[in-house]
């Protein structure tokens, strides 16, 4: 749960140190570029496309014991053995009708989170196995998502969802997804990327696809950085010409902390800093594949100190249990990050984003700046209420 007290001696007893409620943070608009579609099904929802397309492999058809087992499985340490878990998401999104219920429900959880923006990645040749082509996988997620946006709009909540196609790091269908991408990109395709297994396969196997989308004046990311250090990252930038990092969070091992609290970053590192590419950095994803030991000792506490790029990001709900409110929870729990930092953090990613820069700047001025003004008011109203002993102050700052 999140701490209701300030670190000590962080700030003048008269002043409340604004830690931020779990419902405030769920409230916060929010900006999300980092979220596998197959790694965001319900739990319910896997159980009941099994059933219907008759795939017996679940290890459990309970959906509440069925979401234990994701995070538990995807707990190992291993990104490979975390990938594993994949081939259940994978077997039950095969049909139209899977694909399309996957995507609208997507695009209602977050919403319903607060995420007012969303890139939402996939790998369409990973759902092919019923006959589906690349282009009917894209048209119906495509489906959901707007379907789902409508939804969410009925339920009072704004949220707008682009998509990445990824292409698989192990197989050799880049090029052939990133046309795809690119054919795509004024319906609903925002950008390309790479993932999978990371170690020994480097991002330099798919570079035709990645100067093609140069070429095209394309978007891209790539899972770097993750479960490989420095090289991953180096050849991500300055090889492939990725516009932002996957993860990224080894990052840190071109940084050296000295005693003092010093530091001396090395040349990738001022570079990935000084040209502002960000870091989609996923904390509890991290630390399930072993790139960090807990949430205080995650990276971005530092980088964040150091005024990287940095982004916060789920990457897969359903093998994190996780959300991106939960995410930002864990944070203000470990650092003691005040609404301010949330900001940061949303405004960072929404500069980040793959789409025009005109409408980024509109999320930023219409949709985020107020949002986070509208709780920050809430603050200074309690405060005032508190102090003249007239209003009602539960839920707010001690
Ligand atoms: O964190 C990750 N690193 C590398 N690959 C990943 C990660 N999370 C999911 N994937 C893979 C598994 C999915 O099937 C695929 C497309 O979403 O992307
Ligand atoms: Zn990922």
């Amino acid at each position: 749960m999140t701490s209701q007290t300030a670190p000590k001696g962080a700030v003048p007893a008269a002043v409340p140190a604004r830690v931020p409620t779990p419902d405030q943070i769920r409230r916060a608009p929010k900006v999300l570029l980092h979220d596998h579609l197959d790694g965001g099904l319900r739990p319910r929802t896997v159980v009941e496309l099994a059933r219907e397309r008759g795939y017996a492999g679940l290890p459990e058809t309970d959906p509440d014991r069925l979401g234990g087992w994701f995070r538990q499985a995807a707990d190992s340490g291993s990104l490979e053995r975390y990938l594993e878990t994949f081939r259940h998401t994978a077997a039950v999104m095969q049909t139209r009708q899977a694909l399309v219920r996957v995507a609208r429900e997507c695009a209602e959880d977050l919403a319903a989170d607060g995420v007012v923006y969303a890139e939402v990645r996939y790998a369409p040749e990973q759902h092919l196995d019923a006959g589906l082509t690349l282009q009917e996988v894209v048209e119906a997620v495509d489906e959901g998502f707007r379907q789902g946006e409508r939804l969410a709009r009925e339920a009072g909540h704004r949220i707008r969802i682009g998509a990445l196609l990824t292409a698989m790091r192990h197989a050799a269908r880049s090029l052939e997804i990133a046309e795809l991408a690119n054919r795509y990109r004024d319906s609903g395709v925002v950008g390309f990327d790479i993932a999978g297994a990371e170690a020994g396969h480097p991002p330099t196997r798919h570079l035709d696809a990645f100067e093609y989308l140069k070429r095209e004046n394309n978007h891209f990311t790539i899972h770097a950085g993750e479960a490989f250090g420095l090289p991953s990252i180096w050849q991500a930038i300055q090889w492939c010409g990725a516009d932002r990092l996957g993860h990224g969070v080894r990052i840190v091992d071109d940084i050296d902390v000295h005693e003092d609290g010093s530091v001396t970053l090395g040349r990738l590192a001022s570079y990935v800093r000084d040209k502002r590419i960000p870091l989609e950095l996923c904390p509890t994803s991290n630390l399930q594949t072993g790139a960090a030991a807990s949430y205080a000792e995650h990276p971005i506490g530092l980088l964040r100190r150091l005024h990287f790029r940095v982004t916060v990001n789920t990457d897969n709900r359903l093998m994190s249990h996780t959300g991106l409110s939960r995410e930002f929870e864990h944070l203000v729990n470990a650092f003691g990050y005040t609404l301010d930092d949330l900001q940061w953090f949303s405004v960072n990613a929404m500069k980040s984003a793959f789409i025009p820069f005109d409408e980024r700047l509109a999320m930023i001025n219409e949709v985020i700046k107020p949002g986070y003004a509208e709780l920050k008011s809430e603050w200074l109203f309690r405060q005032t209420a508190s102090t003249s002993g007239s209003g009602r102050a539960e839920g707010g700052p001690p």
